[in-house]
């Protein structure tokens, strides 16, 4: 049996930092990865990058068959990279192992030369999360369904794409695929899609994506799946009644849930929330000690730079001054990225009327925007809410070109309390997105 001062399961974006502050700090390390084309974890390979390149390239023009085999060099190159920074490191291992608890500090890793039991002062899951697949007649049955993973796989273009989900990986998918020139069919079953922003902007983004050749089956439920000679029949029930669609693969993107298929946690004493998460306490710990959970497992807000910022609590707890805790974490923002982006930070108009937060609104067309013209896309407009007092900005969503860059800088002002008018004053380069800022905040 080895012994390690800290094991880490799962190669994702908390794990992999993590590892490398360890190694830092003059300790060793051993990386558990089930899965060798997953070195840097799933943002890396299957989700975050090879999306918003194939999305870009889509965008540019580029055909799929080009933008697949970029997205594959992008992936290939990026892991490598990822796997040299950690393995290549002195008091680093990668052992390449599914590995799983036998009890709460006994580990089994299991690869094609057999079983090893290994114990560690500290051990890390950083496991990620798995798509949500709905009890759904055929669903399972059939080859032409897809979860994100699988569909990115694809080295031919799905001309006719029904997708399971209007949220953020349904979205960007099907704006992805309607640039690419497929025909794409949203099966959502919520009234509106992008409900968590502001209505205004959603409408406007869901037109545009109508206009990209994306039509949406809302209020919908799919209740069967059936594989044909040529492709599939999907049965959707809307208000109206039940139809058939036909389509030529369905993306399943309905959700994700935190991945501890493998783990088997019976056997130990680390709890679990009510959905599925692995349950910590505010520094990450389990309801074991000294073993730990960070980014998707442990039920954080689903982004990387969430499991990043897992890793930061992780490191000011272990090797810092303790001050940095789940609960204060930084003002963060969030993207889903269409065409163009749709970004927002802090509250939206429905939330702050809900609290009764008195508020002033400020909006502006993104066409009046020098760079959007530049760019030649002035679809979008930005929304602001200030408090009428003080200024301070309550929440921004912004839904334009470059909105993921810009909104950044907002969650810097919350985050620090500046009112709007220092916005509204600063010196922006020149063209940039960020100049709209300018003419946002002047009330
Ligand atoms: C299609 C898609 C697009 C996305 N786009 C964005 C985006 O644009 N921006 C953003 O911020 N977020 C995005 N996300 C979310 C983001 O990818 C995740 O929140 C993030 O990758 C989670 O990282 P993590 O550190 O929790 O673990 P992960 O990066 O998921 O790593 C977990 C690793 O553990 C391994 N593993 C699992 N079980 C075991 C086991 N038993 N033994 C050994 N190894 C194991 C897995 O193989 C995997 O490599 C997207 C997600 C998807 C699916
Ligand atoms: N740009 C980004 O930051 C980005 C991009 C993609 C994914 N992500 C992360 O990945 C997570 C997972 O994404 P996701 O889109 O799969 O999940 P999600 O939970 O955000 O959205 C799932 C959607 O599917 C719908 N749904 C659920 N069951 C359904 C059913 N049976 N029929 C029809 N609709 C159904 C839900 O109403 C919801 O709108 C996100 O929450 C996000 O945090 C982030």
């Amino acid at each position: 049996m080895r012994h390690f001062t800290n094991i880490i399961i799962g190669f994702g974006k908390a794990g992999k930092t993590l590892a490398g502050t360890l190694v830092q700090h003059g300790q060793d390390v051993l990386v558990i990865e089930k899965d060798a084309m997953m070195y840097g974890g799933t943002c890396i390979n299957v989700a975050c990058l090879p999306t918003k390149n194939m999305i870009i390239n889509s965008h540019n023009g580029e055909d799929y068959a080009d933008a697949f085999a970029a997205k594959n060099k992008l992936t290939s190159m990026l892991r490598n990279k990822n796997y040299h920074k950690v393995a290549d490191q002195e008091t680093a291992t990668v052992l390449n192992a599914d590995a799983e608890f036998l009890d709460d500090h006994t580990l089994q890793v299991t690869d094609d030369s057999g079983t090893e039991t290994l114990t560690a002062d500290r051990i890390f899951i950083n496991t990620g999360s798995t798509p949500i697949l709905p009890n759904i007649a055929g669903l399972n049955d059939s080859q032409r369904v897809f979860t994100s993973k699988t569909l990115l796989d694809q080295s031919q273009q799905t001309k006719r794409l029904a997708i399971l989900g209007s949220g953020p990986i349904g979205l960007e998918f099907a704006s992805m695929y309607a640039q690419f020139g497929s025909d794409v069919t949203v099966i959502g079953q919520t009234p509106a899609i992008l409900e968590r922003y502001e209505p205004e902007i959603a409408t406007a983004a869901k037109a545009d994506l109508e206009t990209d050749g994306v039509s949406f089956l809302l209020n919908a439920q799919l209740t069967k799946v059936a594989d044909t000679a040529t492709g599939l029949s999907l049965t959707v029930t809307t208000e109206t009644g039940s139809q058939t669609i036909d389509a030529d693969a369905l993306l399943v993107a309905t959700g994700r849930r935190a991945n501890t298929d493998d783990l088997h946690l019976e056997r130990t004493h680390i709890e679990t929330g009510s959905r599925g998460e692995i349950a910590v306490n505010d520094t990450l710990e389990t309801s074991v000690a000294n073993v730990y959970a960070l980014g998707d497992v442990a039920g954080s807000p689903q982004f990387t730079y969430v499991s990043l910022d897992d890793w930061r609590i992780m490191a000011n707890q272990l090797f810092g001054d303790k001050t940095r805790t789940r609960t204060n974490r930084p003002i963060f923002a969030n993207t889903i990225f269409l065409n163009p982006a749709i970004s927002s930070v802090g509250q939206t108009e429905v939330q702050l009327k809900a609290a009764g937060t008195p508020y002033q609104v400020l909006k502006m067309a993104t066409a009046g925007v020098p760079k959007a013209q530049v760019i030649g896309n002035p679809r979008g407009s930005y929304k602001a809410l200030i408090d009428p007092e003080t200024h301070q900005i309550l929440g921004v969503t912004i839904y334009a070109e470059e909105a993921y860059e810009t909104i950044n800088v907002i969650a810097v002002a919350m985050q620090n309390h500046l009112p709007a008018e220092v916005l509204r004053d600063q010196i922006y380069t020149h063209p940039t997105m960020t100049e709209a800022l300018n003419d946002l905040f002047n009330f």
